[in-house]
């Protein structure tokens, strides 16, 4: 698809800030680590460990460890160290023009190729239905290659990316090569809290189960009532709920969720969402052990886990990389915020590569999970200042919908 813009947005021009290594910017309040930093050892999860031990070890006070873990616990991690910067959030940025005219958008796959690939699960789900080892939910993702006439100002899409005040904004440097001349970077907007670490109190805020949001506030309304009421997303939603408490379990002298299954909202999705909250037994486990732990939830891979790893693996054309894996911070005492890493894109120069994905369970429709994927990239295409709705192209619209 190519999208030609008449005009770029009129916005006002500010200076640019050094880069940080990573940066959050929530509900949870703003956390920026600049250089000079040193990037810890890469490492798959089995390493983890006594990286972050003798990391931490030899941590400064005010020295932060942040970055990402990928979705595959084999692949090297990207961590940084360095002192937490005292700068204000990105919040007080104003954003930059965003020189948008004629842009280019692939989605790999294709909405069909994609929905082709979530009947084929589901025909596995139905093979095994019954037997001990049963798939019940696998995540399949998609994604939207999108290229710009001019280098993607990150600070800019931070700035509108944390426009809606439900999510997180999230950026972080990745490893360059050869590949990526200009450098990489995951930068997004995620709903969903991973793990949240202070002294001995955990929280968690699992997410799963999605509609989208619709123009007409009737439509809306009736789009989170619909949810509220299903089955099927009901189903999704427990399996990620159940798997994150049995892994905090062995941590927790307390846990619980105390406000149980509700609806939540950012501004172009509803979810159901459930907060957990615990205490932890012993307050030394940092938060970036916590967030390997439970990484990947059932929220972006499946049940049971290694299966369904497996069978992204096979039926996901492009490597998710860093996508559907953890994103965050830990300070030196090992408390910290991670997210699962969604709503986001690959940048390097020009280049942006959305990545969206569904939860499949008995019952799910295809076509809809499609449709779900669209609808998930619409907040970072708005904030790249794209119709929201470019996701959509090839997916049939059901009533209600505009
Ligand atoms: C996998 C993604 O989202 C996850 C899947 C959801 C679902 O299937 O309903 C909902 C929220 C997220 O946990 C994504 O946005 O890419």
């Amino acid at each position: 698809m190519n999208i030609r813009l008449s005009e770029a947005p009129n916005e006002t021009a500010a200076p640019v800030p050094e880069p940080a290594l990573f940066g959050f910017d929530g509900p949870a309040g703003c956390i920026l680590g600049r250089g000079p930093a040193r990037r810890l050892e890469p490492g798959n999860a089995a390493t983890l460990q006594s990286r972050i031990s003798a990391a931490l070890a030899a941590a400064a006070p005010d020295d932060l460890i942040g970055g990402s873990l990928p979705f595959d616990r084999e692949a090297d991690d990207c961590l940084w160290q360095c002192a937490r910067a005292d700068t204000p959030a990105p919040t007080g940025i104003a954003p930059q023009g965003l020189p948008l005219v004629d842009w280019q958008l692939r989605a790999e796959p294709s909405a069909q190729v994609y929905a082709a690939s979530v009947a084929r699960a589901l025909d596995i789900m139905e093979q095994e239905a019954g037997s001990a080892d049963a798939l019940a939910k696998i995540v399949l993702a998609r994604t939207l290659l999108v290229e710009a006439p001019a280098p993607i100002p990150v600070e800019a899409l931070m700035s509108r990316l944390h426009a809606d005040r439900s999510v997180t904004a999230f950026r972080v440097a990745l490893p360059s090569g050869p590949d990526h001349p200009q450098g990489r970077m995951l930068c997004g907007a995620t709903p969903e809290l991973l793990i949240e670490k202070r002294g001995r109190q955990i929280a968690s805020h699992p997410l799963a189960g999605s509609a989208r949001r619709l123009a007409d506030p009737v439509a809306d309304r009736a789009a989170a009532e619909a949810l509220a009421q299903s089955d099927k997303d009901h189903r999704e939603h427990a399996l990620v709920v159940e798997s994150i408490l049995d892994t905090l379990a062995p941590h927790c002298r307390e846990l619980g969720c105390p406000e149980g299954t509700r609806v939540t909202s950012t501004r172009s999705m509803w979810h159901l969402g459930t907060r957990i909250e615990g205490r932890l037994r012993d307050d030394s486990t940092p938060s970036v052990l916590l967030a390997s732990a439970l990484h990947p939830t059932p929220a972006v891979c499946g049940m049971p886990m290694a299966r369904a790893a497996d069978l992204i693996r096979k039926l996901e054309p492009v490597a998710r990389d860093f996508y559907a894996g953890a994103v965050g911070w830990c300070d030196a005492n090992g408390d910290g915020a991670w997210y699962v890493a969604i709503r986001c894109a690959e940048i390097s120069g020009r280049q942006a590569r959305l990545y969206a994905g569904a939860g499949i369970v008995p019952g799910s429709d295809p076509m809809a999970e499609a449709a779900e994927t669209g609808a998930k990239f619409g907040a970072f295409l708005a904030a790249l200042g794209l119709p929201q709705d470019a996701g959509l192209a090839g997916v049939a619209r059901r009533n209600g919908e505009n």
